[in-house]
C-alpha cells in the first residue's frame, strides 16, 4: 500500500538491539531484521551484531567488499517497517 511509513530516530532504533527484537537503520530507511535471523546464511552473530544500529556498511559489504544479490534487495524490501530520523 502507498501509506506513508512512520520516522524513527537512531535512538528507536537502538531500542531493538536484541535478537528477538531486531531493528537496522540502512541507507536512511529502518527495517525490522527479527525474523530473517533465523534464515540468514550465516552464524546468527553475523548479523546479530548489527541489530539496532545503522548498518549500511554492513549490509553493502558484508563484512567483506562483497554486495548481497538481487534476491537479498527483494527480501530487505519485505521488512521495511519506516524511514530514519534527519
Ligand atoms: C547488515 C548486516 C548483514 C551482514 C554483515 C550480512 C552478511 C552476510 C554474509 C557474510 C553472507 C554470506 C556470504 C555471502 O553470501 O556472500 C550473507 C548472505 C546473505 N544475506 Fe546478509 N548480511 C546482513 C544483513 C542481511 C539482511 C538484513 C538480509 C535480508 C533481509 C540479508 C540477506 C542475505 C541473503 C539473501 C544472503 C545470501 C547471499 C546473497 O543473496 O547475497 N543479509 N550476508
Amino acid at each position: 500500500d502507498d501509506a506513508p511509513l512512520p520516522t524513527y530516530t537512531l535512538d528507536d532504533i537502538a531500542a531493538h538491539a536484541s535478537p528477538t527484537s531486531c531493528w537496522m537503520a540502512i541507507d536512511g530507511e529502518v527495517y525490522d531484521v527479527t525474523e530473517h535471523i533465523a534464515i540468514h546464511p550465516t552464524q546468527p552473530e553475523v548479523i546479530g551484531e548489527w541489530c539496532g544500529k545503522e548498518a549500511s556498511e554492513a549490509w553493502r559489504t558484508k563484512g567483506y567488499g562483497q554486495e548481497h544479490s538481487p534476491v537479498a534487495h527483494e527480501m530487505l524490501e519485505e521488512i521495511h517497517i519506516g524511514t530514519l530520523a534527519q
